[in-house]
């Protein structure tokens, strides 16, 4: 029997919300090359800094969302990796975990020994960053070329515009727009300036990182800022749901360090909506296809706590895609078409 296996890749989580399990984690997230683009040396010594403050306080964070069988990210990719089987019918379907465990290495170890030829990688993810897709992608190749493995391997490409990736996010945050709200804040995962510009500036260096719209963007800029898909996403999903121009808005969360980057942040947003006078508030995160300690803990409780002390008077995190009916079979599909 053929088996051509769908390798389902997320960023991963630390094993345990303990500041010496985060520790572990931050130290090999942070010290990939792609998230923190330093020489090694410099790379070295700042995520050393890092590494003395940031574990206990993201400790805290991650224990504050923690679930009884673990991580949120982990436990959501595997109901996903389950409700899949169902539709991905060419053969099993796998998933592994860019940091932590399950590593890229032992999964792709395992599915060689079974026997696999064929493999789809879908990096969940559906904007492209260096730091997300390029790492993923590098990793994989490393660990084939590591331990000489030879694989038929096809790719899911970064999905932010696909027709069915945008219906199955209004489909899934339908239920949350139904209810009485004031303004939709679509709030993504930020980067810095400078990783897009590293791949921007070589086709032109007037591209512009403080533009308000995607439309009329040439392509090939497109598909290398991160920035310019998020745009795109948000204005895709805000057509689809009709909604008004000005009852939506985009942010960019969860910066670290003190590099420019990209901008609104979802911090100074939250504060700006309330003080223009938004009372209830809905949060989409769609640069996250499952809910994670990003939006559970930054949005849902500490942006919470941050709205409503500006003078809001509530904030809905809508949750990501997850293991939605219709996400799974439009992930089925778009895994098939790669
Ligand atoms: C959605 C795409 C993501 C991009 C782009 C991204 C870039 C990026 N992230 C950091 C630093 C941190 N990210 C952290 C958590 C985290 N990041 C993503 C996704 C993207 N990151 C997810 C899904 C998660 C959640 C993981 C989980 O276990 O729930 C963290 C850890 C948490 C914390 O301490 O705040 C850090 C640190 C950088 C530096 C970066 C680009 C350069
Ligand atoms: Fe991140
Ligand atoms: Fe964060």
């Amino acid at each position: 029997m053929t088996d051509h296996t769908l390798l389902l890749v997320n960023l991963g989580s630390p094993d345990s919300p303990s500041p010496r399990a985060v520790r572990r984690y931050l130290g090999s997230f942070l010290m990939d090359k792609r998230v923190i683009d330093l020489p090694w040396p410099l790379r070295r010594a700042l995520v050393s800094a890092i590494l003395l403050t940031r574990p206990r306080q993201s400790a805290k964070a991650y224990a504050s969302i923690w679930w009884p069988d673990g991580s949120p990210l982990l436990v959501i990719s595997r109901a996903l990796q389950q409700a899949l089987r169902a539709h991905w019918t060419a053969g099993s379907v796998a998933l592994a975990m860019r940091y932590g465990s399950p590593s890229i290495g032992q999964v792709l170890r395992a599915l060689n020994q079974r026997g696999v030829k064929q493999i789809t990688l879908a990096p969940l993810y559906p904007q492209f960053a260096e730091s997300t897709v390029g790492s993923t992608l590098a990793e994989v190749q490393r660990v084939i070329s590591a331990h000489g493995l030879r694989f038929n391997l096809r790719l899911l490409k970064p999905f932010y515009q696909e027709p069915a990736y945008i219906e199955a996010l209004a489909a899934s945050a339908q239920p949350w727009l139904e209810q009485e709200f004031d303004h939709l804040l679509m709030s993504f995962h930020g980067l810095p300036e400078r990783h897009i510009r590293k791949l921007t500036d070589p086709i032109d260096t007037q591209h512009d990182l403080q533009a308000q719209s995607s439309r009329g963007l040439r392509q090939e800029l497109l598909d290398v800022c991160y920035r310019s898909q998020c745009l795109r996403t948000a204005e895709l999903l805000a057509d689809h749901l009709a909604l008004p121009r000005d009852r939506w808005s985009v942010s960019f969360q969860s910066r670290l360090g003190h590099a420019k980057w990209i901008d609104p942040y979802t911090e100074s947003k939250l504060s700006e909506l309330a003080q223009q006078g938004v009372k209830k508030l809905l949060v989409i995160s769609p640069a996250f296809v499952a809910d994670c300690v990003e939006t559970l803990e930054e949005i849902a409780i500490r942006g919470r706590e941050q709205f409503i002390a500006a003078g809001g008077q509530s904030l809905q995190l809508i949750p990501c895609l997850n293991s939605h009916p219709n996400w799974v079979k439009t992930l089925a599909l778009l895994a098939q078409k790669a």
